[in-house]
């Protein structure tokens, strides 16, 4: 028989939330994205990781809940998981885990259940991280402009140059995450994540890049996200076996008549004195035609249902802010962005001048992706060729992240 290594690492896993924000009728870990639990597919992402004791803080009376689906989740590793009781706070269900720990571990990760679809490398990487003396969080940019507010006063900027926004799983020496502890439950203080709690017990805390996927599902337009995502990475195919994740591509198009007032805006350029097109948002054409060719790349459906007439927040928007978004939900999709092609058909504007111009702003909305930009008359045909307006078409293609 083959004895496997005690591992030295752990993970807790939080769970013991009773989900106030997301208003089901069961706490949040036992909600169903798909057909399996929120707990359940978190799981199953740390289970896909090195092996590592898991213990799962349940809900009082949810322990039995808790178990099925660690068990389900572990397979033959079985062996490597436990469920233990939460407390009134996330902190003391943390406290609750590090009771249950191994004596042979020596690095320990702090997960909430709560970020469901957290992909196994990010889990492995932040172990990997740790090292005797630090702690280590996954962390994201801050993407929004922050204000400062006081009631409905906005009462000036904030650098977010300087800030990130904290993610799960953090991971600590044992030893100094269990004296941080301490030093918290002496002083009676109580943190909203454990990278806060360890600093005030003045030990550092580095971090390293987060992923998207690692959202935390809080309100239900997160377990919406959720759902989606899932959906999009199902494969179409009924086979038995899943689909390989190979390169895919998606192809947009877009019309928009001369029209409307002001300047006009095409490719992410504001072009002064060229006629205006007329839409919804801006009618920059060539950036609706990339994000269309984008969302069916990844089979995320289209711009009308992401940014169309539903969602009055996007009238008047300029392109940095659909491709962005684009962006960010092929990126939460696990897709890459490998290139895009567009060619604009119209008399005008004259794209040649501002090719490079426009294709560097295309390129710095979707996060440096590569955008080639090509224009073309019609030699007096159809509607771009009478002048009443433009016709776009733009071919993407994206690659799986891992
Ligand atoms: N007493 C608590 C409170 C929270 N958590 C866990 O900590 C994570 C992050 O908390 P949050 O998402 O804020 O969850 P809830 O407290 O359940 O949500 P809400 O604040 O909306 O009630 C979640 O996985 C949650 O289950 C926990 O184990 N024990
Ligand atoms: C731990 C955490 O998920 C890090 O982002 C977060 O602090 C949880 O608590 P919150 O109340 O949702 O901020």
């Amino acid at each position: 028989m083959t004895v496997l290594p005690v591992p030295t690492t752990a993970i807790i896993v939080v769970a013991a939330g009773s989900g106030t924000r997301l208003g089901a009728d069961a706490p949040k870990a036992f909600v169903g994205i798909d057909a399996r639990s929120v707990l359940r597919h978190a799981l199953d992402g740390i289970f896909a990781a090195a092996p590592m004791q898991v213990i799962v803080v349940a809900p009082a009376g949810f322990e039995g809940d808790a178990e099925a689906e660690l068990r389900a989740a572990a397979g033959d590793r079985h062996e490597l998981g436990r469920v233990v009781t939460g407390g009134e706070t996330r902190q003391q269900s943390v406290a609750a885990g590090l009771r249950a720990l191994w004596g042979d571990v020596t690095t320990v990760l702090v997960h909430d259940a709560a970020r469901a679809l957290t992909p196994p490398a990010l889990i492995d990487a932040v172990a990997d991280a740790v090292d005797a003396g630090t702690g280590v969080i996954p962390a994201l940019p801050v993407v929004d402009t922050l204000k400062r507010v006081d009631g409905d006063a906005v009462v000036g900027p904030v650098d977010r140059s300087e800030l990130a926004a904290a993610q799960t799983p953090q991971g600590f020496p044992r030893a100094l995450l269990e004296q941080a502890y301490a030093v918290a439950a002496d002083a009676g203080e109580e943190y909203t994540d454990d990278a806060a709690l360890f600093a005030a017990a003045d030990l550092p805390v580095r971090h390293v890049a987060g992923d998207e996927r690692a959202f935390k599902i809080t309100t239900p337009a997160d377990l919406d996200r959720a759902r989606r995502l899932l959906d999009a990475a199902a494969p179409v195919s009924h086979a038995e076996t899943p689909a390989p994740r190979l390169p895919r591509v998606g192809v947009g198009t877009d019309v928009h008549a001369f029209g409307g007032e002001g300047n006009l805006w095409l490719a992410g350029l504001e072009w002064p004195g060229e006629r205006p097109l007329s839409g919804h948002s801006d009618g920059d054409a060539v950036a609706h035609a990339i994000v269309d060719a984008l969302l069916g790349a990844a089979g995320l459906g289209d711009i009308g249902q992401h940014f169309g007439t539903a969602h009055p927040e996007y009238a008047g928007a300029h392109a940095e802010v659909f491709l962005a978004s684009t962006a960010q939900m092929l990126a939460e999709a696990g897709f890459v962005i490998g290139n895009v092609s567009v060619q604009f058909q119209g008399n005008s504007p004259r794209f040649s001048p501002r090719r490079a111009e426009a294709e560097r702003a295309l390129s710095a909305a979707l996060g440096g992706a590569t955008v080639s930009v090509a224009a073309t008359t019609t030699d007096g045909l159809g509607f771009p060729g009478r002048g009443e307006g433009i016709a776009v078409t733009a071919v993407a293609l994206i690659v799986p992240a891992d």
